[in-house]
């Protein structure tokens, strides 16, 4: 009776934000109403001029107004494909715990392949990465059922090293785990005290103690290992990263066969891919790519999870969860992915450059759920086999071997595996071991295995774009593909973000280099989507993200025509008694008070609403701009593409700043130019703005542009403090401040040329 009511409890509800959804609808309206009263005043304000007073046309009105027209027009464009993600928010539970307790469900758990990557052991500790791979080995699933693997790009004995001993280690710290139900099986949160629960038995304390001893243990053998290996011949280092023959290494214990449950291991496997200098290597997804050829000969499980290095599991119940969603037949035939959110530990409360990405995984991700999905976000998902197969959901691939092999290469044996994929069985009794399927691995993670292949452009991880995961869930949902985000309270994955301010615009200059590569290519959303019949709210939102780095030009003219206007006494707006006057602060209000209720509606406060406002305006005038260039001069061809790994080796006088809130401007290069002219030109502009209304006594003229400048002055504080009054290491390099006041005094004059034009 008890088991008959447990199976009909279902495994997950879905609820639409309805409050939320007609809140967000109602302001769509309004704030339409608005933009639309905006962009009338300004064309007929322009027709007026041009036909009707050519005696006050200046070249520099004209030229003005052209800018701010296109600007307006641009970013009230971009404002509706983004009201996309507001349109129709959910939210989503899964019951994890309704599995564990059925044995009838157990039976029914598919297989899962964990994929970590790491790349450069320099910039990812070794332990860390460790760390990740015993938290994936330790989650709550069968173990018989579990295989993690790890990518090393660098191809580093140190790495391989590192791998053996935590297999070593996994031996004690998984059993210790599963015994204890242990919820926070990363060893390294764990035994920072974080995980540690109230001690409750004699034998729990002893036994550990024992393994926090064997943990300390295992962390200084691998920080010993990569120092030595790090302190080796750096050059030689170099270029074995990029140019290595495969290395793959299985490690399975089968334990003795008496075992209880607790300790049955899952496997581990190291694949380091071959790398030659003159092979492209795709970056990640060359890496992942590889690994899902490697993993379907040795396991062949019908779900992956995928991991980077610096995301570890923080709790052991997600792949249940996602099994939730997956094992339901009314959604599993056509779900492609299921996203977590990424979530990182090492947020501070102040959080001055929204390390978080509140909104993307707070609000868009939510929103595209409610139309076909998220957006795959790199890290921490869940993936079915079959979907990087280029297949379209319930149509199976055609049994043509010549044709297979065109697509997937010539391995026979990958090809048999691929062809058991889609009838979901796993490969659990396979001999892992045998030299054949060995051999057979390392080929398939040969250099030239892709070569003629459709891996890449149609199979696997697209490489058309540095934003793999962007362009492989784009192209999922053209085919049909769904994909589910699931945000459960506890954070089931928790990563370490970059908390340097440098750090994180070269990251976001990569983001928008990499989203424009799409924009600008056949995969354009806008039409590749609408071609495809995706959705066409869900093709808006995927168009919002693509064309999001071209918000930089169109917010660098609105930062810089508008306050060389009003040095140079040209109005742009309406006088404040002109009727069109309420229509320009009702559109600031209107977009403020959106942010500002989202913002408190998904647990943020005031602060945290004026911070991300600071910090957009920053990305925008740095990395996103940088982006735009640097996919442009990647488009004339004049640079190669570059993945630029982000750092994860803490500066501890770095993480003193940001948790302080306190700008840090240590090691800024060239990207911070734009954001420092811009805060110079307005405040400049300012102080001449009020100068001229002082001689002249005109406060009614130019009213909004002196609000503009005034709101980047406030909002440029920190710049200034900054340039002017800090004195400790993360203040503004005099460099940057001379090169940014040149810039501003180039503006100046130019503005000042064609307004005597
Ligand atoms: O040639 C490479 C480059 C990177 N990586 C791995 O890719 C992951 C992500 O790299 P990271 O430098 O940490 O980039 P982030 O900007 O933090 O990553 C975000 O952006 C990437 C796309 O640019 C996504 O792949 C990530 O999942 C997402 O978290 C790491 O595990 C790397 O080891 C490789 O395996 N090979
Ligand atoms: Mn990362």
């Amino acid at each position: 009776m008890e088991k008959k009511k447990k199976t009909t409890l279902p495994l997950h509800t879905f609820r639409v934000e309805t409050t939320r959804a007609m809140i967000n609808r109602a302001h769509i309206i309004i704030h339409s109403l608005l933009v639309l009263a905006l962009l009338s005043y300004r064309a007929s304000s322009t027709l007026v001029f041009f036909f009707f007073s050519p005696d006050s046309f200046t070249l520099a009105l004209a030229l003005a107004y052209v800018f701010v027209f296109v600007a307006e027009l641009s970013l009230s464009f971009l404002w509706l494909l983004g009201s996309a993600f507001r349109w129709r928010p959910v939210s989503r539970t899964a019951f994890p715990d309704r599995i564990s307790d059925d044995d009838d469900h157990l039976y029914l758990l598919p297989g899962i392949d964990v994929f970590i990557c790491t790349a450069d052991p320099a910039k990812e500790p070794a332990v860390d990465v460790m760390n990740t791979v015993l938290s994936a080995m330790s989650m709550d699933y069968p173990a018989e059922k579990l295989s993690v693997y790890l990518s090393d790009d660098a191809g580093a004995p140190t790495t391989l090293y590192a791998l053996r001993k935590a297999f070593c280690f996994a031996k004690v710290w998984v059993p210790f785990c599963r015994r204890y139900g242990v919820r926070s099986i990363c060893p390294k949160t764990y035994f920072c005290g974080e995980g540690s629960r109230p001690l409750e038995s004699g034998a729990f304390f002893e036994e550990r103690e024992k393994v926090k001893f064997m943990y300390k243990d295992f962390k200084e053998q691998v920080e010993r290992a990569q120092e030595m290996g790090l302190h080796g011949d750096k050059n030689s280092n170099e270029t074995t990263c990029n140019d290595h023959a495969a290395v793959i290494e299985v490690m399975c214990d089968k334990g003795p066969d008496t075992i209880d449950d607790h300790c049955k291991m899952p496997k581990l496997i190291y694949v380091s891919r071959e790398k030659r200098p003159f092979h492209p290597h795709n970056f990640k997804a060359g890496a992942l790519n590889v690994l899902l050829r490697v993993s379907s000969l040795i396991s062949n499980a019908p779900y992956i999870l995928v991991l980077d290095c610096d995301m570890y599991c923080n709790d052991p119940t997600s792949a249940k969860a996602a099994m939730c969603f997956y094992i339901d037949p009314l959604i599993s035939p056509s779900l492609a992915f299921i996203q977590f959110p990424q979530v990182f530990h090492n947020i501070s409360t102040n959080d001055i450059y929204n390390c978080q990405i509140r909104e993307t995984f707070k609000i868009y991700w939510n929103g595209c759920d409610g139309l076909s999905g998220p957006i795959l976000s790199g890290t921490c998902f869940y993936m079915k086999r079959e979907a990087l197969y280029g297949t379209t959901p319930g149509l199976r691939s055609s049994p043509d071997l010549l044709q297979i092999r065109q697509c997937f290469g010539t391995s026979t044996k990958l090809i048999k595996m691929l062809l058991q994929v889609q009838d979901y069985k796993c490969n659990v009794e396979n001999e892992v071991s045998s030299d054949g399927l060995l051999q057979e691995a390392f080929f398939v993670a040969s250099c030239t295995y892709e070569k003629d292949t459709k891996w890449g452009e149609q199979i696997g991880f697209l490489y058309a774009s540095v934003l793999e995961d962007y362009i492989t869930g784009f192209h999922m949902h053209c085919k049909g593909w769904k994909s589910i985000y699931y945000d459960p309270l506890r954070p089931q994955f928790l990563g370490s973000s970059p908390i340097n301010l440098n750090d994180i615009l070269v990251q976001w200059k990569r983001w928008s280099s990499g989203l424009l590569e799409v924009a600008f290519s056949r995969f354009c959303p806008l039409t590749y989507g609408i071609i495809s019949r995706n959705p066409i709210l869900h093709t808006l939102c995927y168009g919002y993200v693509a064309f999001l780095p071209l918000y930089s030009i169109f917010a660098l003219c609105y930062a810089t025509v508008p306050p060389l206007c009003l040095l140079n006494g040209i109005s742009l707006y309406p006088k404040v008694s002109d009727t069109w006057f309420p229509v320009f602060p009702a559109i600031f209000v209107s977009s403020l008070c959106q942010h500002l209720f989202e913002v408190l509606c998904t647990g943020g406060s005031i602060r945290m609403w004026w911070n991300e406002l600071r910090i957009w305006m920053v990305r925008s005038a740095s990395s996103y701009i940088f982006g735009c260039l640097d996919f442009s001069v990647r488009l004339i061809g004049v640079r190669r593409v570059d993945f630029g790994l982000t750092n994860k080796v803490i500066d501890e006088d770095q993480v003193g700043r940001y948790a302080k809130g306190i700008f840090d401007f240590q090691g800024m290069t060239l990207i911070l130019i734009p954001v420092v002219t811009c805060s110079i030109l307005n405040m400049t502009s300012l102080i001449g703005g009020v100068w001229r209304v002082i001689a002249r006594g005109n406060y009614d003229e130019m009213l909004i542009q002196h609000f503009l400048a005034l709101f980047i002055v406030i909002s440029s504080y920190p710049i200034f403090e900054a340039i002017l009054i800090r004195k400790d290491a993360g203040r503004i390099p005099a460099s940057l401040t001379l090169l940014s006041i040149i810039c501003t005094l180039v503006l100046l004059s130019l503005g000042y040329i064609v307004s005597t034009m």
